[in-house]
C-alpha cells in the first residue's frame, strides 16, 4: 500500500529543496562576482569551501539590517575591567555595542551606564556556549586573567581560552566580522630574551599552575591564524601586558590591586619574594587606545601592547606608599610557582604601525586608580580573601 507524505512534511520537503537550490544558486553566483579566496596550489581542493567563505563575509556586509552609519561590535567580557573601558570608548564613538559577559569576574556596575541605552545590549552568558549575532567585530577579552582568579578554576580557564575563542572565531567566520584576540605577555612565560618581542616564542612551562591561562592563550593565538589561513578570518591579535586603572576588581589578587587596597586599609603591603622581580604597567586609557587602534588597522599582529617603564615590585610597593602612606610595612611571602622574574614589551610594532605609544606615567594613572579605589573602599569593600602564600 503507498503511503501518502503529510501534507506539512511535503511542503517542508518542498522549501528545503528550495532553499537549497537556492544557497547553491547564491553561492555559485558569489564565487563568479566576488571570486573565491585562493589557496596555496599544494592543497587539495575543498569543493567548494572557499566559495562558502567568501559567501559569508558577503553576507556579513551585505546583510538586510546592517547599519551603515556606525558599526556592529561585540564584546566578550565587556563587563570586566578592560572590556566595560572599551564598551566606554565604542559606545562614545556611536557604535552598537553588544555585551556578552558570564560575570564571573565582570560587575554589571562596570556598563550600568549603559543599560537603557538603545545603542546597547547586554547578556549574561558564557562564551563556552556558543553565541550568535550579526556583527561587524568581535571584541574577544572574555577570560579570567589575574593569576589568582585563573587558577581558581583552572579547567574553565582552559575551556573558556579554548571552546570560547573556537566559539567566536567560528561566529566571525559565519557573519563575516573582524575577530580581534586579546591575548597576552603570559604568552611569552619566564622570558629568556628581555625587552620581549613579538618574534619570541617564549619560555612557557605547559604543566605548570600558570598553563591553564597561558598555554590556552598561545592556542587561541593558534586557532586565530589558523581561522586566518583556512577560511580567510579577518583576525587581529595583541598581547596585552600588565594593565592598571579604576575598575579593577579589589580582590583579584593582582599586585596593584593588591598594593593599593592594602595601603589604604592600612594593612601592611605583601611582597611575593623578594620583590626584585619586575613588570611593566599600561594605565587601562592607553591599552584600550591600542586596542581601538589594532583592529581598525590592516595588520593581523601579534603586536604586544603595554607600557615599557619596568619596575621590580620593591619600586611599585614605594611608589605607591609614596602616594598613600609613606609609612606603610612591606611584608615578605612566597614567591607564586612560575612566577616570570622580568618582563618588559618591545612596542615597536604598535609605534611603527599603529602610531600608537602609552601617554600615562605610572605615577599618575597610580592617583587616578588610587581615587578610584579610595571611594569603593570607603562604601565598605572589606579585605579580600587571598589564597595561602605561595599558591
Ligand atoms: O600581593 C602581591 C601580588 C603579586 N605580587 C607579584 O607581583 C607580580 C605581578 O603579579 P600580578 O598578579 O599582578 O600579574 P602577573 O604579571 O603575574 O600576571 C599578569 O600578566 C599579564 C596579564 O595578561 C595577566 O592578566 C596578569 O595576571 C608577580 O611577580 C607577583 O608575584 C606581589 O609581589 N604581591
Amino acid at each position: 500500500m503507498r503511503r501518502q507524505l503529510p501534507t506539512s512534511i511535503g511542503i517542508a520537503a518542498l522549501v528545503g529543496a528550495s532553499c537549497v537550490t537556492t544557497a547553491l544558486l547564491t553561492a555559485t553566483l558569489t564565487r563568479q562576482s566576488v571570486g573565491a579566496v585562493q589557496g596555496p596550489s599544494w592543497l587539495p581542493s575543498r569543493q567548494g569551501a572557499e566559495a562558502l567563505d567568501t559567501l559569508a563575509t558577503w553576507r556579513g556586509k551585505n546583510a538586510p539590517n546592517r547599519p551603515t552609519s556606525h558599526k556592529r561590535i561585540l564584546v566578550t567580557g565587556g563587563a570586566g575591567f578592560i572590556g566595560s573601558h572599551l564598551v566606554d570608548r565604542l559606545m562614545e564613538e556611536g557604535n552598537e555595542v553588544i555585551v556578552v559577559d558570564s560575570l564571573f569576574t565582570g560587575k554589571k556596575s562596570n556598563i550600568e551606564r549603559w543599560r537603557d541605552h538603545p545603542r546597547f545590549e547586554f547578556f549574561r552568558h558564557d562564551v563556552i556556549e556558543p553565541f550568535t549575532a550579526e556583527v561587524d567585530q568581535i571584541y574577544h577579552l572574555a577570560c579570567p586573567a589575574s593569576p589568582v582568579h585563573y587558577k581558581y578554576n583552572a579547567i574553565r580557564t582552559l575551556k573558556t581560552g579554548v571552546l570560547g575563542t573556537l566559539n567566536m572565531l567560528g561566529l566571525a567566520k559565519r557573519v563575516g566580522a573582524t575577530f580581534l584576540l586579546a591575548s597576552t605577555s603570559e604568552v611569552y612565560g619566564d622570558p629568556l630574551a628581555h625587552p620581549q618581542k613579538e618574534e619570541y616564542w617564549g619560555n612557557v612551562n605547559p604543566i605548570g599552575v600558570r598553563s591553564c591561562y597561558d598555554e590556552s592563550k598561545r592556542v587561541g593565538e593558534t586557532m586565530a591564524f589558523d581561522y586566518h589561513r583556512q577560511h580567510g578570518v579577518d583576525i587581529r591579535v595583541v598581547r596585552i601586558f600588565n594593565t592598571y586603572g579604576p575598575r579593577m576588581v579589589e580582590n583579584d589578587g593582582r599586585v596593584v590591586s593588591n598594593f593599593v587596597g592594602q595601603a589604604l586599609r592600612g594593612q601592611p603591603l605583601t611582597v611575593y619574594g623578594d620583590g626584585s622581580q619586575t613588570r611593566s604597567f599600561c594605565y587601562v586609557a592607553d591599552l584600550v587606545d591600542g586596542i581601538i587602534r589594532m583592529m581598525n588597522s590592516n595588520h593581523t599582529g601579534p603586536f604586544n601592547l603595554g607600557n615599557p617603564g619596568e619596575f621590580s615590585m620593591l619600586e611599585l610597593a614605594q611608589l605607591i606608599k609614596d602616594q598613600v602612606d609613606p609609612g606603610r610595612d612591606i611584608t615578605y611571602l612566597p614567591a607564586t610557582p612560575d612566577d616570570p622574574t622580568k618582563r618588559k614589551p618591545d612596542i615597536s610594532k604598535a609605534t611603527t604601525h599603529l602610531g600608537w605609544t602609552p601617554a600615562v606615567p605610572l605615577k599618575k594613572g597610580l592617583s587616578s586608580m588610587i581615587a578610584d579605589f579610595r571611594e569603593r573602599i570607603g562604601e565598605g569593600v572589606t579585605a579580600p580573601p587571598q589564597p595561602p602564600a605561595g599558591a
